[in-house]
């Protein structure tokens, strides 16, 4: 797995408002979409692009486009909704699928309880959107999920990452080639298996408390 950190002014900024427990959910929402946006640039930076011969108002010149197939993004419901309108108007050829996930936060075990994707995703990017990595179970299965259906090229991006989280990854997925990208690596998990210092329970800050 390839861990890219991207660190820069603007993503620290935006990602300190989303931590700070007072951020009302329609803030909350709209720096999630700024953030990913920002995460995107760098995370779609392998693209394939193919030529297109193309006019300008002053001549014939050849242009580029995002290559076929066209990339896929995937967000995991719930939480990871808040970041797919930042993430397809960055990419705005990409085809959306879907994965309902969900962590039973007594025994951390993920059942996934949704899921409208292509069958086969040969010869697709696919970008796996995903706020938080915490125990890296949800992420490590919905990787293995898309691995299963043929996707050779797999790019998740998350927020925010606990170490525990990109080691269960590493450990789990050593044949698979993941790229991860995040805006900061937090110190550890608590006792509860959320992310310190976090910010919380992100699925419930940007929709509100679930059941
Ligand atoms: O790395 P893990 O320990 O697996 O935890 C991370 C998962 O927990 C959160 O979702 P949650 O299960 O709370 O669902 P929600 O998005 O519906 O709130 C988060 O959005 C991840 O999917
Ligand atoms: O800190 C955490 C851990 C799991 N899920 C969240 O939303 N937040
Ligand atoms: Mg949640």
């Amino acid at each position: 797995m390839h861990v890219h950190l991207v660190d820069h002014p603007l993503l620290a900024h935006k990602l300190t408002v989303l931590r700070k427990q007072e951020t009302p959910s329609m803030i909350f929402r709209q720096v999630t979409e700024e953030l990913v946006m920002l995460l995107a640039y760098e995370a779609t930076r392998e693209l394939a692009v193919d030529d297109v011969e193309i006019e300008t108002p002053v001549t014939a010149t050849t242009g580029k486009e995002i290559a076929r197939p066209r990339p896929l993004v995937v967000p995991i419901l719930r939480a990871g909704l808040g970041m797919l309108d930042g993430m397809v108007r960055m990419a705005p050829t990409a085809e959306v699928g879907f994965l309902g996930m969900i962590r039973d936060d007594e025994t951390l075990n993920i059942v996934t309880y949704a899921e409208r994707l292509p069958k086969d995703l040969s010869g697709r990017h696919v970008f796996l959107l995903d706020p938080m990595l915490a125990t890296g179970g949800t992420l490590a299965e919905a990787v293995r999920f898309l691995y299963e259906r043929n996707a050779r090229q797999v790019s998740a991006i998350c927020l925010l990452a606990a170490p525990e989280g990109i080691k269960h990854l590493e450990d789990n997925l050593a044949d698979i080639d993941v790229n991860l990208y995040v805006a900061a690596i937090d110190e550890r998990l608590d006792e509860n298996a959320y992310i310190v210092p976090g910010l919380g329970d992100a699925g419930d800050r940007l929709y509100g408390v679930a059941d």
